[in-house]
């Protein structure tokens, strides 16, 4: 089974455009659920443009089914994911700078690094996920280092889907088959959405979890929230 997380990055985006409680956070992510969804992401970025530090404690107590933080593991960061104590941490290279994720982990150069926020957080119980690009090297400096799970980056998936699928699923292929080979879970996400999912699903095996947010948030302003997310759980069938 492949779980659907919602990632409600892009709820807060809205809400801060306005600096009032307007579309309220905790009360999306408890509908979310509600509406079938398996897990609620949120990416805590260190300039707060989207989800505050606030939010990541008020979500802590409401979220029922899987609770994932994802973030560059940075002092800040990690202070904050120790403290709330999520189902999951998902580590991300993200510069303060970028618009959005935008590569995965290099596993080898930072193996160092990586070992030792993945034994902090795991000695809280948390399970860690290590966003990597879709190359075998890096899921195995992924399990190297400790991790539980890989979440493998989609962007280029989707970014090549409509022009020739089967070469843009090619390397996720291999990739997944290393992570399942090595004992990890396997994760998924970014720019997935209602084209490019089902092929996704169909052709990676092993698929424990995506994480969607900005095409789901999209797609809930013309079919609605229930509805949308009763679509993409339909393309994880
Ligand atoms: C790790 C990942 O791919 C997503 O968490 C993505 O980074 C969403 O973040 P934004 O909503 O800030 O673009
Ligand atoms: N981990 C990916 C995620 O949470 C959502 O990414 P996107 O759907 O907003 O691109």
């Amino acid at each position: 089974m492949t779980r659907l997380s919602v990632n409600v990055n892009k709820i807060a985006t809205i809400r801060n455009a306005r600096g009032g409680d307007n579309p309220n956070l905790v009360k999306v992510a408890k509908d979310a659920e509600r509406f079938g969804a398996q897990g609620i992401t949120i990416h805590p970025r260190p300039d707060e443009r989207h989800i505050t530090r606030q939010d990541t404690y008020d979500l802590k107590p409401v979220v029922t089914t899987e609770y994932n933080i994802e973030g560059n593991p940075e002092p800040r960061f990690m202070e904050l994911v120790l403290d709330v104590v999520p189902e999951q941490a998902t580590l991300v290279p993200d510069a303060d700078d970028a618009i959005t994720s935008n590569a995965g982990w290099d596993t080898i150069k930072n193996k160092e690094f990586l070992t030792k926020v993945t034994s902090e957080l795991k000695a809280k119980g948390i399970r860690v996920s290590i966003f990597v690009d879709p190359d075998p090297e890096m899921v195995a400096g992924a399990a190297a280092c400790g991790a539980d799970r890989v979440e493998l980056y989609t962007e280029p998936y989707a970014a090549n889907f409509h022009k020739n699928k089967e070469e843009a699923i090619a390397p996720y292929i291999s990739a997944a088959k290393k992570a399942v080979e090595l004992g990890l879970g396997l994760n998924a996400g970014h720019d997935l959405d209602l084209d490019n999912l089902q092929y996704f699903h169909q052709n990676i095996e092993g698929l424990d979890e995506v994480s969607i947010g900005h095409a789901l948030v999209c797609d809930a302003l013309y079919y609605g929230l229930e509805n949308t997310i009763q679509l993409y759980l339909k393309q994880l069938k």
